[in-house]
């Protein structure tokens, strides 16, 4: 009998996508069959760009397509497809370049050098139109003023200096759209590092053109020390003095916990435990003062905190429904820049900011049940929708949008913009991480040129290339390339980005002058409050934690192998057992987790 080929989960997943588009009658010719581009160890598969504009990348490429129906690739990520010799030269410098920890200074990022004002580094904009235009003519306009866009763009910015963004239009019309129709802009952002997802540009053009108000939603705030959380707020509210500050978390004391991980217990994610939402409550009642009639909105909040109390966890069944509105792409395009605020007495949110930074979260944490699907796939939201969160309040979700910015594009993707699956170049990514996290203690990882079983006995460390630690890591978790079994140190990188993205092998950046002023932050008065927002209740849990932390000593969990390894969504069963931050019945969402901040217990890589 011939022997057994090994079948990676992957070649599984694309023989049934294959399955399936056959079995819809789609030949494979068109562009929708065609799949996204992975670099394997080295080699590299197919690449989808489309023909007529080599230079991007079309990324999350759905399976199929059909004439007439609706088009799933329509609103995908488009980013410019780098150069092949780019990525060499990366990985060669992955493999060459010896680690070397930077200093506290280094992780202070000013916004300025992120978007300097004089490089234009702006959004396009939606051109002027009126009712005599054809839609096809407003088309050929827009696209026309978006060509414009671009060149402005690349004559101030030499080739190589921009980080990767957005070059679908159509997801450009989602986001003015959003705009239009919304009279206060929840700007989402991530609080590990909020600068490099805060376009200045976008922040003067709501505030000043448009003339509405920005409610500065710092979300992930559970991923983020207490004294850096109050950092980073009195930064942005520093450099923008017209943003309703707002700190969020999704995720409150729902810390990482390895047993249950490794159990793989399941729970249902609760969304009725976020931190925050009365905050943008009273963001709301400030900026509308008394235009809109926001009591059932109070009173929604009142309810669910009793029906909290009461029952501990409320059930979706109970919960009340929601009108959702979708929205016709007729609406899309002849919308009216200037409507009215307030229109019929409804305040309409509209939820934006860059991929995966959280805000299908928010408004499922607004509402207190799943009402958007969310997923660790950057670019899951495709096309904008709305929900009556009460009678008067309605909120918009949008895709995430990547504004072209000067932010280190390896700094990018462990931001969470791009895929992590379809990456070209995943390694130097993981040196830039390693280079800024105490990854040897959390990961624990023995180095490639130590044999089996040897200790290094001498004092020194041998030192250590991005490409070491993939490797060290893939030898940790067995992973290994199905053809000749040897160390799968592609996987290995996408593992460590994961986690990095996730928040478990967590890098926070800091605003300027942070390590000047650290005492100041780390005895501030607001600690308390932005500690309960966090779920995290005692004072002495959280000094334990810091001690914790200055030990080197660290917790989370290895990553289970099955559901790391896919850019897959966490709305099937996979959300409440691994990255739906998963906590035991037991487990009262008051503790401080040992040092969450650093990751991997020594025990958990066994
Ligand atoms: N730790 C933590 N993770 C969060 C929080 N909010 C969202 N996440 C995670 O962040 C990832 C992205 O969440 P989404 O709500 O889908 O983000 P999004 O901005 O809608 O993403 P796009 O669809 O790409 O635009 C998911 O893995 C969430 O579980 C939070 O408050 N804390």
């Amino acid at each position: 009998m011939p022997r057994k080929k090994p079948f990676s989960n992957k070649q599984k997943k694309k023989q049934l996508q294959v399955k399936r588009e056959r079995k819809r009658g789609d030949t494979g010719s068109g562009p929708s069959s065609r799949n996204a581009s992975v670099e394997r160890g080295g080699e590299r598969q197919s690449d989808t760009s489309d023909s007529e504009t080599t230079d991007i990348r079309r990324i999350n490429q759905q399976p199929f397509s059909r004439e007439g129906r609706y088009d799933p690739n329509r609103f995908r990520l488009h980013f410019e497809k780098e150069g092949k010799e780019e990525v060499e030269k990366r990985k060669k410098l992955a493999r060459e370049k010896v680690l070397q920890q930077v200093s506290d200074k280094e992780l202070e990022v000013d916004i300025n050098d992120i978007y300097p004002s004089e490089k234009g580094l702006g959004f396009p904009r939606r051109p002027s139109w009126n009712y005599e235009m054809t839609r096809e003519s407003l088309l050929r306009k827009e696209e026309k003023s978006y060509r414009d866009y671009l060149d402005d763009l690349h004559s101030r910015n030499p080739p190589g200096s921009l980080s990767h963004f957005e070059h679908n239009l159509e997801t450009w019309r989602q986001l003015w759209r959003v705009l239009e129709m919304s009279d206060v802009i929840l700007l989402i952002v991530d609080m590990r590092h909020p600068v490099l997802q805060f376009p200045p540009d976008l922040y003067h053009y709501i505030t000043g053109e448009l003339q509405k108000h920005v409610v500065l939603v710092l979300n992930k705030a559970d991923l983020c020390p207490p004294p850096l959380v109050i950092a980073w707020k009195h930064y942005m509210a520093s450099q923008f003095p017209h943003l309703e500050i707002v700190c969020f978390t999704s995720h409150r004391g729902q810390p990482y916990s390895t047993v249950l991980q490794k159990k793989r217990m399941r729970r249902k994610a609760d969304w009725s435990q976020a931190g925050g939402p009365l905050d943008i409550l009273k963001s709301c009642q400030e900026i509308t003062s008394g235009r809109v009639d926001l009591s059932s909105w109070e009173q929604k909040i009142q309810r669910d905190a009793v029906s909290e109390r009461l029952d501990g966890e409320r059930t979706d069944e109970g919960a009340e429904s929601v009108l959702v509105e979708h929205q016709s792409d007729s609406a899309l395009e002849m919308s009216s820049p200037s409507q009215e605020l307030y229109k019929d007495g409804v305040l309409t949110l509209g939820c934006i900011g860059f991929p995966n930074v959280g805000k299908s979260s928010v408004i499922n944490s607004l509402v207190g049940r799943k009402v958007v699907s969310v997923s660790r796939t950057p670019g899951h939201t495709k096309y904008f929708q709305t929900y009556y969160l009460t009678p008067t309040v309605k909120l918009c979700d949008c895709p995430g949008l990547v504004f072209p910015s000067r932010v280190n594009k390896q700094l990018q993707i462990l931001a969470g913009i791009y895929p992590v699956s379809q990456l070209q170049e995943p390694y130097s990514s993981v040196g830039y991480l390693c280079e800024r996290t105490p990854f040897l203690s959390i990961l624990k990882l023995k180095h490639p040129s130590l044999q089996e079983n040897e200790r290094n006995q001498e004092s020194e460390e041998p030192s250590w290339t991005a490409w070491d630690v993939c490797e060290a890591w893939a030898e940790r978790r067995g992973y290994k390339t199905a053809k000749a079994a040897r160390n799968d140190v592609y996987r290995a990188a996408n593992s460590l980005l994961r986690l990095a993205i996730d928040g478990r092998l967590c890098l926070c950046l800091r605003p300027p002058g942070y390590s000047c002023l650290r005492e100041h932050w780390e005895n501030h008065p607001d600690l308390p409050e932005i500690m309960a927002l966090q779920g995290r209740a005692t004072e002495e849990e959280g000094t334990a934690e810091r001690d914790d932390e200055e030990d080197g000593e660290s917790s989370t969990e290895p990553e289970e192998e099955r559901d790391r390894d896919a850019d897959d969504d966490e709305d099937g069963d996979d959300e409440d057992e691994g990255f739906g931050h998963p906590r035991r019945s037991d487990d009262k969402p008051s503790g401080f987790t040992v040092n969450m901040y650093n990751v991997l217990r020594e025990n958990e890589c066994e």
